[in-house]
This record gives C-alpha cells, structure tokens and sequence, in this order.
C-alpha cells in the first residue's frame, strides 16, 4: 500500500492543472483526487471524494464487496435545474470551502472521464416534495395557501429543488479566510485527523483538500432562476444541525421551531414571487459533535441549568463554545450568485457577520418569535442573546440570565 504513496519528486508525478478561481472550467482544471491506477500520478487534491462517506467505501472495498477502481455511470444523473455560472465562481476569494463546477463535472470533463479518469461530482441537484406535519397544518388551518406551485395540494405537499453540496477545500483560500498560515494550517489538519492525510505535509504543491467532514443542503423554494436576481426579494434561513431537536422534536433549543419558522417565512416569500431558501449545513452541536452535546447536557442539568452558565459549561468540555467558524458559510451564497438577502431568519451575530464580511447585505434579521420558543430552551436563548444574538427585545443582564433556569435532573429519576 505504501509503495502508493506519490511523491511531487517521483517520476511519472505530474498533477492535473489546478488554477482554482478561474472562470474557464478547462483553465481551471477538474477535481482530481482519486487514487485509482489511472489518477494516482495526477491527483490534484488530497482527501477523498464522498466527506464521511469515503470511510464506508473503505469498508466496502475491504469487504471486498466494492471493487477498489469502481467507476461510477453518471447517466441521466446530471442537475434537474441550471444553477448558472456567476462571476463570484472566479473570484478565488469568493469560494473557497466548495467546487463551483461541482455539479458540471460530467458535463465539463466528459473527455477526461472517458480517458479513464475517475472524476466525480461534489453537487448533485434533484427536485423533491415534501410533507412537513407543521406545514400541513399551516395549510389545512388556512395559513398557508395552496398555489400549485410551491405548496402543491390540500395536504401541503411542498415543491422543493434542492442541492447536497460537498466540502472542497483550496487551502490557501481557507487559510487566508481564517486568517492563518497555510503551512500550519496543513500541519493542524494532519496531527488533529490523526495523521490520517501524510500528504498534507508531504505534499504541499497540492492546494486542494476533500476533508471527511459533512457538507450542506440548499433547499430552494420558487423560481430559481430568480436567486441571484438582486431585483427578487430573498428569504434565507442558514441552518446548523441539530438532529435532537431537527428531527427527534428535543425541547431543549429552539432548532427545529426556528428551522421550521424559516422554512414557512420561505414558502411564504416565493408564493409572494420572491424566492426562499434554507441553507443546512451539517455541524451538529456547534461542530462540537453530539457526544459533546449530550456530556454538557448532562453537566447543565446536574448542576442546575441557568443561562447564566451555558456558555461555561460548553467550554469546561469542549475547549471552546462553537466550532463553526461561520466565515466559510457565505461561500454558497456566492455560488448562487446572492448579493443581498431581504430577510435574514436568524439571530446569530457570527452568521451575520460572516454575510456582512462577504460583501452581501442583509437588509432584515426576522428573530425567532416568542410563542415559537420551548420552556426549557429559554436558558439557551438568553445566554445567545446575552452574548450578541439579534433580539428586537430586552438584551438580559447578569441578573435575569441567573434567574432565566430550564428543567433541573433528579439523577434517581434516570
Ligand atoms: N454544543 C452544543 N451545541 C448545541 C446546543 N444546543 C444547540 N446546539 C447546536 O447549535 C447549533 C445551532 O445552530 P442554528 O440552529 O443554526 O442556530 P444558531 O447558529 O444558534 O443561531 P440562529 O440562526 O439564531 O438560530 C447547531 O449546530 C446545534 O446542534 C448545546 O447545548 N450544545
Ligand atoms: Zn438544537
């Protein structure tokens, strides 16, 4: 296995043209990271195509139950609809954290695919309806209308396009945007994944890295065309996940009310002829992981859970409150062309901010309203806004976070 290991100075190694941020895809070069007989001396990124699930297809190979150079057959798997080329694309600055030609790969680099390289995409768009319990009950209540367009039926089945994104990354853009050398930045990358990528260090011609980390979900409700049309009114709600409370109703945060909020505000927006959008990256528990998530939880509730501790106890475990770092989100808004967004559903200063620095503008932040909010995720909400969450209301002091106390735990109960 080792003797694969390509070196920039073994003979026969000769990366595939990489010019990230140029508008002409072919300058720009594919995405070549597989080590496949046929890629292998021509590997112009590190990483794995597939984020977490390249870690599976190991198995799978191991097993012996997928062949190690499978091809995948791309027919009829291209987008249902044109997300088109806009000039952030090539502005290297712009995108760092995805592959703006993600989606046109087969289409862009069919030559090469049928050289034999194993060339993939990182976006895939499909359309999709959806039955969600609160907004069928929107609709059945009248809320909501039917337009046969966005909410399709009686039953609120809603018309959704939607587009899985995967992480690629261009180090020294990533680098740049965090504000760190790139060279440590390879280092960090490499000793925190175990070692698990040598050629982060041993390979430092090679700018691009597929890390085995989550990506995003852009689900796009109205006319699509209209998204990078600054004249369309935007509702975006950009979504961290929380699968205990996005999927599994937990009490404990407001996730899923503000999700849900933000998708009704977004169907709203494109039934009015503006288009609406939530945006779910995959960071659960602030990137902090769930195991991390639940060992606070624990310490909240044995120790009496008040907002004026949250933040503390997040840091006691994980080091840090929030491992996010929102300033690679924007990203997928420049991918779709965005330049402002009307209404923002989101209270985060650090989402904000990280739009704000990107150079698009938010003209409303719409704040979670009060009857959406659980009891017990009040704790979670003042220690937010205490420390710069968006309110329209009062920002709490010292006093009202001590007195602001979600559901305490009887061990015995357990
Ligand atoms: N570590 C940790 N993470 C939490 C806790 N409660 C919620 N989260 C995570 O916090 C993140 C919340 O993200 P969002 O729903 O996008 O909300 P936000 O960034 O706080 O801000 P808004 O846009 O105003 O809702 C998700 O990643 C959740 O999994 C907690 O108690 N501990
Ligand atoms: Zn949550």
């Amino acid at each position: 296995m080792m003797g694969k290991l390509a070196h920039p100075n073994q003979p026969g190694v000769k990366p595939y043209t990489m010019n990230w941020g140029d508008a002409d895809p072919q300058v720009r070069g594919p995405i070549v990271v597989s080590r496949h007989p046929s890629s292998i001396n021509i590997r112009n990124a590190l990483g794995a195509y597939g984020g977490p699930y390249s870690v599976y297809r190991a198995l799978a190979v191991a097993m012996e139950e997928l062949a190690e150079d499978h091809r995948p057959n791309f027919d009829h798997t291209q987008p249902v609809i044109n997300i088109p080329q806009q000039p952030q694309w090539s502005d290297p600055t712009k995108i760092v954290s995805m592959d703006p030609f993600g989606h046109l790969t087969s289409q862009y680099y069919e030559k090469e695919i049928d050289r034999g390289l194993d060339i993939r995409p990182t976006i895939a768009i499909t359309r999709a309806h959806m039955l969600v319990p609160e907004i069928q009950a929107e609709v059945k209540s009248g809320t909501l209308p039917v337009d046969g367009k966005v909410v399709m039926t009686d039953d609120g089945e809603l018309n959704v396009h939607k587009a899985a994104i995967d992480p690629v990354w261009y180090l020294p853009g990533i680098a740049c945007r965090l504000n760190v050398e790139e060279d440590f930045l390879r280092r960090c990358l490499f000793e925190s994944t175990g070692g698990m990528y040598p050629e982060l260090i041993t390979r430092p011609d090679i700018k691009v890295f597929l890390p085995p980390i989550g990506g995003l979900t852009v689900y796009i409700f109205g006319n699509h065309e209209l998204i990078s049309d600054s004249n369309t009114r935007l509702t975006v709600r950009v979504h961290d996940e929380c699968n205990g409370s996005d999927v599994f109703c937990s009490d404990i945060c407001t996730c899923r009310p503000y999700l849900i909020y933000g998708m009704i505000e977004a169907i709203k927006e494109a039934q009015n002829g503006g288009v609406g959008l939530i945006i779910y990256f995959r960071k659960e528990g602030r990137a902090l992981g769930e195991v991390t998530k639940y060992l606070v939880y624990n310490a909240r509730k044995r120790e009496g859970d008040s907002a004026s501790k949250y933040f503390e106890r997040t840091e006691n475990v994980a080091g840090v409150k929030d491992m996010r770092f929102q300033g690679l989100m924007p990203d997928v808004l420049h991918w779709l062309g965005i330049t402002k967004i009307d209404r923002f559903m989101s209270m985060s200063n650090m989402k904000h901010d990280a739009i704000i620095d990107a150079g698009i503008q938010i003209l409303e932040r719409v704040p979670i309203p009060d009857e959406l909010i659980p009891a017990d995720s009040k704790v979670e909400i003042d220690a937010k806004i205490a420390a710069g969450y968006f309110t329209n209301g009062r920002i709490p002091d010292a006093e009202d976070l001590s007195r602001t106390v979600g559901r305490g735990w009887d061990d015995s109960q357990s």
